[in-house]
């Protein structure tokens, strides 16, 4: 199918060039992604201008973040969001996919089968994976609070190298959380990434790197 005009538009207004090739296979998961949104509650974004907007953006920001052969895990990726855009935009990275839902993971094998990408989709937890399996990033947006994820991941910080999670502006209120709790005391926390997210508050969206202290793998 050739680029819908209305994919083209949103790319053009929000500034974003791209291989014709990759916007295609984006086209793709999206089309078929919108199809399992009429049955399944996947998502909200259903014009090409919010995929754009907000979805591709998301990942855009996140896309560069990770070195070249990585082993990353999308915790929590409900309609594929970040894992499979990140997965079409950086084909040198292994991107696998967790979601807790079983028919949400359902449907996310079947997307990633039309769409014809390497992407395994696991029906499980995100932490229970880590017991099997090692990943370089774990990366997630919309799944759980910073305190969360650091309760979540705690017992496997010998299988995770760090997380990287997308967050809009309550990051400080987290942040705040996660201080109080004592989350963070044995993890250093960086904004690795800050973008405008276009709306009327002139609000701000993040990308948080997370890792164990006295790692020396980042800094
Ligand atoms: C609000 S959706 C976010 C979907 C997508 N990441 C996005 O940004 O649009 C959160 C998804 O995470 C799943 N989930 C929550 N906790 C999880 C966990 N610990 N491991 C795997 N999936 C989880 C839920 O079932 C749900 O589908």
């Amino acid at each position: 199918m050739p680029i819908d005009p209305d994919f083209a538009a949103a790319l053009a207004s929000h500034s974003i060039e791209m291989d014709e090739a990759m916007a295609q296979r984006l086209q793709d998961y999206v089309t078929v992604m919108w199809r399992f949104n009429e049955q399944l509650n996947l998502t909200r974004h259903t014009t090409w201008d919010l995929f754009v907007g907000r979805d591709l953006r998301d990942c855009l920001q996140l896309a560069p973040l990770l070195a070249e052969g990585e082993e990353v895990l999308d915790m929590g990726s409900g309609n594929g969001v970040p894992g499979i855009p990140l997965a079409i935009l950086r084909p040198d990275i292994e991107v696998s996919l967790a979601e807790s839902v079983a028919k949400r993971a359902k449907a996310l094998s079947e997307i990633v089968a039309e769409v014809g990408i390497q992407v395994p989709v696991y029906a499980a937890r995100g932490e229970d994976l880590m017991e099997d399996f090692r990943f370089t990033s774990v990366v997630s947006r919309a799944v759980g609070s910073i305190a969360k994820f650091c309760r979540w991941i705690e017992p496997h910080w010998m299988m995770v190298d760090r997380l990287l999670l997308i967050k809009g502006p309550k990051w400080l209120d987290e942040r705040g959380e996660a201080r109080h709790l004592g989350s963070l005391a044995n993890l250093q926390m960086r904004k690795v990434a800050s973008y405008p997210l276009g709306d009327a508050e002139e609000s701000e969206g993040v990308i948080l790197q997370i890792w164990p202290k006295g790692s020396t793998r980042y800094q």
